[in-house]
């Protein structure tokens, strides 16, 4: 089987990620397996800079091509908050439970109609000598007013898909591939850079 790394710490996204790439035979490995004590301050304050960042610091470490992902919410009605800091909205400790408190308190009084939002995703591929390339998806939504759903991570347990009529977390996980900002970006890299994803390494 062909092995992959991403280069994240978060759990969640590397659900997703074995959802998008397990169909094509790869095995994902994430920092959690390969180099756990290694996180990248995201000192950036764009996704891009932040997917740059990552992606050059493991692959220069590890020595060897890596896949990087950031991503985070865009609502409207907080001029595009949390963005960039979406992982530690209501505090370093990342917690997705009080971002989503947050969240819900802040936009307590927005009506239905100003509830616009969209997820962003920026994904970075590194490797030794070559050139950094950067793919970007989004998924656009709406903030629900509580919690629905068991599936997924971080915010899509509040995040309102229009299209599946669904929270994201009531999406299966390949339903979520299917529409989500990881996986549009996915397919614009695999379509962009098809060796990456099809030739046996
Ligand atoms: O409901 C969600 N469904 C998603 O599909 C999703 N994708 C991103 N996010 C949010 O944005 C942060 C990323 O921040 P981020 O890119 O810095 O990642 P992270 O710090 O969690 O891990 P790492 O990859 O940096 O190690 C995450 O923690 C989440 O809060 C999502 N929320
Ligand atoms: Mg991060």
């Amino acid at each position: 089987m062909k092995k992959i790394v991403i280069a994240t710490q978060n759990k969640g996204k590397a659900k997703d990620f074995e959802t998008m790439l397990a169909p094509l035979g790869y095995k994902v490995l994430t920092l959690l397996d390969v180099a756990q004590d290694m996180d990248v301050e995201e000192t950036g304050v764009t996704f891009e800079e932040n997917a740059i960042l990552k992606a050059e610091a493991v692959s220069k470490a590890l020595g060897i091509p890596v896949i990087s992902d950031d991503s985070g919410l865009e609502i409207d009605a907080l001029n595009g908050e949390p963005g960039v800091y979406s992982a530690r909205y209501a505090g370093a400790a990342k917690s997705d439970s009080a971002n989503i408190d947050k969240v819900l308190e802040k936009l307590n009084s927005v009506p239905d109609s100003e509830r616009t939002a969209r997820f962003r995703c920026v994904l970075a591929i590194s490797a030794p000598g070559q050139q950094t390339e950067t793919f970007s998806g989004s998924c656009e939504g709406a903030i629900l007013h509580e919690r629905r759903g068991d599936n997924g991570f971080g915010y899509d347990p509040i995040f309102y898909v229009p299209a599946q009529e669904k929270a994201m977390a009531e999406l299966e996980p390949h339903e979520k591939a299917s529409i989500s900002h990881r996986g549009n970006a996915l397919r614009k890299l695999s379509e962009s850079m098809p060796a990456w994803l099809n030739e046996e390494k």
